[in-house]
């Protein structure tokens, strides 16, 4: 993924959310983006899923400049980038098992398929055996598990997680970032959102930190370096 000059301006706002932004994200890398509530997180995960356009400059995600997708094409875009956010968005009536199946049957995938690929990732996560509860019989980080487990069972290029550990205790949000790193040495390139600064302590990944809409740090092994 790459910006270049990417640039984001809100109608009726003089300052940009994102001012010329010029970075490239490879496959496989991980990536914690930081910065102070407004520096511009939400807005640069919104230009790469193509929830928001750029104003000038350009996005590139997966190969494809996004503001030149026609929109029949950003759900065949979507399918390549896996979400997870802060408070799970599971869907309160269906098991763990439906959950993490409805990604596939929405996109079409064959029943059998279904059938191998669910357990499989379930498994991945740690929920074997749990495929019949329903959200509300399980932890904050079982559901962050099937929240994962549906964003990856599909196996995207790319994992785009905000704020993943917001509503977790910190020796469950440690369980969370072990899952996510292996999810990216399958190869599949992780960015996530965060001020939790224990977790961009302890792993030790890139550092992407935003002040203003601007790219005021860039690290390659780095900590997450101001106070909240
Ligand atoms: N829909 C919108 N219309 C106008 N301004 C917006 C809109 N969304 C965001 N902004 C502005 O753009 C800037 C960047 O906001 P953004 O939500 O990307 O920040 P953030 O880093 O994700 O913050 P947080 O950590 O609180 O989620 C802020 O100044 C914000 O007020």
């Amino acid at each position: 993924m790459r910006f270049d000059k990417g640039t984001k301006t809100y109608p009726g706002q003089k300052r940009a959310a994102l001012d010329r932004l010029d970075l490239e994200i490879t496959k496989g890398e991980f990536v914690f983006l930081v910065g102070a509530s407004g520096s511009g997180k939400s807005t640069f995960l919104r230009l790469i899923l193509r929830e928001a356009r750029p104003t000038s400059g350009h996005v590139y995600v997966a190969g494809k400049e996004i503001n030149k997708l026609s929109s029949w094409k950003v759900p065949k875009l979507r399918r390549q980038l896996g979400t997870v956010f802060q408070d799970f968005r599971l869907l309160p009536n269906k098991t763990v098992f439906e959950n993490v199946a409805y990604a596939l049957e929405v996109i079409g995938k064959p029943r059998d398929e279904i059938k191998k690929l669910v357990p499989e990732t379930l498994d991945l996560v740690g929920l074997d055996g749990k495929g019949h509860r329903r959200p509300d019989e399980l932890s904050g980080g079982e559901q962050q598990r099937v929240a994962i487990a549906r964003a990856y069972v599909n196996r995207p290029m790319i994992l785009i997680a905000d704020e993943p550990t917001g509503n977790l205790d910190p020796s469950t949000s440690v369980g969370i970032m072990k899952l996510l790193d292996r999810i990216n040495r399958e190869d599949t390139t992780v960015l996530m959102a965060t001020h939790d600064s224990s977790i961009v302590d302890q792993m030790r990944k890139r550092v992407i930190e935003l002040d203003e809409g601007r790219v005021v740090r860039d690290e390659a092994r780095g900590i997450y370096g101001y106070e909240n």
